[in-house]
């Protein structure tokens, strides 16, 4: 018997429908099993909710730079209307994202998707046959254990709050904490980060990540490091909670939010059926995103792997999936040179080679600081705490950028292209960019 699909996709997130919609296009006979919103984590519930309700935040830190350099005042956010404003913008964007898969032709299927055998997925009591199965379930919340861990929020939660609590307690050090602390603060919450370890943001260079905490720290968030969280109560008079630690912590608090990682959704599709390996961190993948089953692939969030656990990065497997399906490819995928991003205020960000590797490595890597202060375009918006890193290898070639600034996404953005390409310090400045512009600014450094 024929099978009815030549791909099943399940979940409908940035790891499906990137390649999806291109291999529809080319022909393929295609569905998508969501059970949730269209789009996944990051049209919904995930960066673009996030980069709405960060918005006035960046407004409001340039608008505080300018102060007696011809602005003056401050603005207020409102959060009510600045969560009206997300809505607006986000609620329509689940059935956008399903018309996006729909237009093409692709079946799409409302529920759980089930493994029965290699071949067929069950959702709803209906069985779904196809040749290949791309798993993109990605992850949901880590939450931790502990007496009354059931008052406790995730990072949806948060997203999707009708009012900014007086005081907001998180529990983690990572990119959540740090970006979700950084809006609550804005808006004028009280703010508390609580940490096991007292280490923030382990993956971005710790010299910008301590200027972000410590300008964090003088907008009055409090870093509580060396504390793992035991009890979560409610007040006997009043709505607030007590949060108690393990090394003697208690403070009364209006809202908890665990922002302790993502586990992986491969839990509840009943993969023991079909053999497929899993482990804690995801589904291990060969070089060709397949899994142990020969027909099932994995990618996006869900592939246990050592990469960063982001949209572009999710894309990119979909993109691969969707040109070896289609045959235009039979090389391994390929991983670019990755950027990153933590959208505190101001941002870091980050391409190639990290600051971290390259500290570790003198023999390999040479790096070049840049401090911004100097630099007069830099400076038309006052903005005085700014750093960049090169980091070239032996042959001069650029390998890796870090910035900490309030134009980070752009400014590492240029050097994408560039690390990518593997070009020398010489052949940089073959490139005629915009000026004045952050790219012209970032050439000159080179
Ligand atoms: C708060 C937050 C902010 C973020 N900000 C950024 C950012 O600024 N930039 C960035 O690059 N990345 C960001 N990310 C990460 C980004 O959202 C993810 O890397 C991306 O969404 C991964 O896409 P995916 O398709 O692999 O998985 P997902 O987006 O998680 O999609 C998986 C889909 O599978 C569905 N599903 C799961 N199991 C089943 C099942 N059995 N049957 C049917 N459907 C199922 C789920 O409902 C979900 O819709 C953020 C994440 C969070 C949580
Ligand atoms: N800008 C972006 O690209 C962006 C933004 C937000 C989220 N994301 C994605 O979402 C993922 C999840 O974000 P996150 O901030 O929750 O995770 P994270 O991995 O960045 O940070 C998790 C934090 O929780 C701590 N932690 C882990 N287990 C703990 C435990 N048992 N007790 C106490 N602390 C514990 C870790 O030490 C770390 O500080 C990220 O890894 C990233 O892939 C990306």
């Amino acid at each position: 018997m024929t099978n009815e699909f030549d791909v099943v996709y399940i979940g409908s997130g940035q790891a499906t429908w990137n390649g999806a919609v291109p291999l529809a296009k080319k022909g393929f006979k295609l569905a998508v099993v969501e059970e949730a919103l269209f789009g996944g984590v990051c049209s919904n519930y995930g960066c673009n909710a996030k980069i709405v309700l960060d918005h006035p935040v960046e407004l409001s830190r340039q608008i505080e730079a300018m102060q007696q350099r011809g602005v003056e005042g401050s603005i207020d956010i409102n959060w009510r209307d600045l969560m009206a404003h997300k809505h607006e913008l986000i609620d329509p964007q689940s059935m956008h994202n399903e018309h996006r898969l729909t237009n093409e032709g692709i079946q799409v299927y409302k529920g759980h998707g089930t493994f029965v055998d290699a071949h067929t997925v069950m959702v709803n009591d209906e069985r779904i046959t196809a040749d290949k199965f791309v798993i993109a379930t990605g992850q949901r919340p880590h939450r931790l254990t502990f007496t009354g861990d059931e008052l406790v929020h995730d990072s949806t939660d948060f997203l999707s709050l009708p009012d900014m609590p007086e005081h907001v307690t998180i529990l983690g050090g990572g990119y959540i904490a740090l970006e979700f602390a950084t809006i609550a603060n804005a808006v004028g919450a009280k703010v508390d980060i609580i940490t096991r370890s007292g280490n923030y943001l382990r993956g971005f260079p710790q010299e910008y990540v301590n200027l972000v905490v410590a300008d964090l720290k003088a907008r009055g968030v409090r870093f509580i490091p060396s504390q793992s969280v035991t009890a979560v109560e409610k007040m006997a008079d009043s709505d607030q909670l007590r949060v108690k630690g393990q090394n003697g912590l208690e403070l009364v608090t209006d809202y908890v939010l665990d922002a302790t990682g993502r586990q992986p959704n491969h839990d509840q599709l009943n993969l023991d059926a079909v053999g497929v390996a899993t482990t804690d961190k995801g589904i291990p993948v060969n070089e060709y995103l397949q899994t142990n089953v020969e027909n099932i692939y994995a990618a996006g969030d869900i592939v246990d792997h050592a990469l960063p656990k982001t949209t572009p990065v999710a894309a990119f497997d979909s993109r691969y999936l969707c040109a070896r399906f289609a045959g235009e490819t039979t090389e391994p995928i390929d991983y670019p040179a990755i950027s990153t991003v933590v959208f505190t205020s101001p941002r870091i960000a980050q391409v190639g080679v990290t600051v971290n590797e390259a500290l570790a490595q003198p023999d390999r890597y040479t790096l070049q600081k840049v401090d911004f202060q100097s630099d007069w375009f830099r400076q038309v918006g006052n903005e005085t705490s700014a750093y960049m890193t090169l980091i070239f290898d032996q042959e001069d070639v650029l390998v890796g950028a870090a910035e900490m600034s309030h134009q980070a996404v752009n400014s590492i953005n240029t050097f994408v292209p560039i690390i990518e390409l593997g070009l020398k310090r010489h052949e940089l400045q073959r490139f005629i960019y915009l000026f004045p512009s952050i790219e012209y600014t970032g050439q000159r450094r080179l």
